[in-house]
């Protein structure tokens, strides 16, 4: 069935608003959604889709437009619209632009020049080529621009993942395990997970395979006494308790009440009562001094600029600029430098980050590993054998959606001298 013209018109109306960046385009969306309560959930998704379309292929799509009539808005939404459904699919287009969608998209993206067809802003395009070479950053900006699969992590406490499967099979969701992460299963299709009894009991949550990995290597074990410095909502804190099989003390620190308040919901279904939220006020509160030296494991999973996450979040690439790369560099190492000193003699502090940039990751762990000689590295390939992770790297984990499918992640693990 053919959408209704008024589509084209909310598309425009949205993206407008989403092409401000002024804030994440899911908020800006949700609120526009809200605020048009009378629009079908179909058309919700296809408005979603294609405003997502755009901000994956805005310079592909910017070109495009330069031909074509009509308000040059409204061209881009077609675009959108029109990879998403199907120019078919769409009502109240004239002849002329059927016309012209029908050419444009009939244009073999591969012949454009890369800095087009890699639809990155051009600071973000530079750094990456000089890094990844023309092939690399094909298959990079490839791999980001699909959308991701739907993760779930089983928590252990509840129930086995191959049971969650089965159950999973008889709902009828087909999900597989995932290939590196042992609590994982990954879903092709976006189901309505809610109110599924397997999430209402907390037997499952949604999170991204590279995220659980991040929460695997911290090598939370029970009875530890456990930091997840920037805890935020929760999703590696919920991993950690469960690994230490609710036994402990795990600490979910965060600057932001908002955050902490969304993960107690998440805590009540996980059936963990070993976790404690605090609010801090920054990374040097005295909340934190006072356990300095006492800590077994520290997560630091830093505010970053979430360029690995561009296929769940492609307007980050158009939100983030070098300066407000180089703010998160120094937010980043004051945070690592603060959290560093409630690890104890032996303990061991993580840094990771949902980052592709080089700045953002190994040039904190160097420069922090130059001014704190009692820290020294372990080797990622040590942490995941330990782990019996099959997964080869080297000093850090560093995960790519074009090799690993997850979203793009960063993490190196650091010892205290005993
Ligand atoms: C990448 S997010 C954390 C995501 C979370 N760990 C998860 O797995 O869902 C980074 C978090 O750091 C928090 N943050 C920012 N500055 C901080 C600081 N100085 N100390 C502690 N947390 C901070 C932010 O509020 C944000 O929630």
């Amino acid at each position: 069935m053919r959408l209704p013209p008024a589509i084209i018109g909310h598309t425009d109306e949205v993206l407008r608003e989403v092409l401000r960046l002024t804030g994440p385009a899911d908020v800006t969306l949700s609120r526009y959604f809200r605020e048009h309560p009378k629009l079908g959930s179909r058309e919700r998704g296809v408005i979603a889709e294609a405003v997502y379309a755009i901000l994956r292929n805005r310079l592909v799509y910017t070109n495009f437009a330069e031909s074509g009539i009509g308000a040059a808005m409204r061209r881009i939404s077609l675009l959108g619209l029109a990879d998403t459904v199907g120019i078919d699919s769409l009502g109240g287009l004239l002849p002329e632009e059927v016309d012209w969608l029908t050419r444009v998209l009939q244009i073999d993206r591969a012949t454009l020049p890369l800095a087009l067809r890699s639809n990155l802003p051009s600071w973000l395009f530079d750094k990456l080529l000089a890094r990844e070479g023309e092939a690399g950053l094909v298959e990079l900006t490839e791999a980001m621009n699909r959308p991701a699969p739907l993760d779930l992590r089983v928590n252990a406490l509840k129930a086995a993942r191959e049971d969650v499967v089965r159950e999973l099979a008889a709902a009828p969701i087909i999900a597989e395990p995932t290939p590196y992460s042992p609590l994982g299963i990954r879903i092709h299709k976006k189901p309505a997970l809610q109110n599924l009894p397997l999430f209402q009991s907390g037997a499952i949550e949604v999170q991204d395979e590279g995220s659980q990995l991040l929460a695997q290597i911290v090598g939370a074990k029970r009875g530890e006494m456990v930091v997840d410095f920037c805890a935020g909502a929760g999703g590696k804190t919920l991993a950690l308790g469960a690994n230490m099989r609710n036994t402990g003390r795990l600490y979910a620190f965060d600057v932001s009440d908002k955050r902490l308040a969304k993960l107690k919901p998440r805590l009540a279904r996980s059936g963990l009562s070993n976790v404690h939220p605090v609010l801090i006020a920054h990374e040097n509160d005295t909340k934190v001094k006072r356990l300095a030296g006492k800590v077994d494991r520290v997560l630091v999973d830093a505010p970053c600029s979430g360029l690995g996450t561009l296929r769940r979040n492609p307007d980050m690439k158009w939100r983030q600029t070098p300066a407000s790369v180089a703010e998160l560099n120094v937010k980043q190492a004051a945070i690592l430098a603060g959290a560093a000193r409630l690890v104890k003699a032996g303990g061991r502090l993580v840094y990771a980050t949902c980052s592709l940039l080089d700045e953002e990751n190994q040039a904190i762990v160097e420069q922090f590993l130059a001014s704190h000689e009692d820290f020294s590295l372990v080797p990622m390939h040590e942490v995941l054998a330990e782990q019996k992770i099959a997964l080869e790297m080297q000093d850090y984990l560093q995960l790519t959606p074009q090799r690993h499918q997850t979203d793009g992640f960063f993490a190196a693990v650091l010892q205290r001298r005993k």
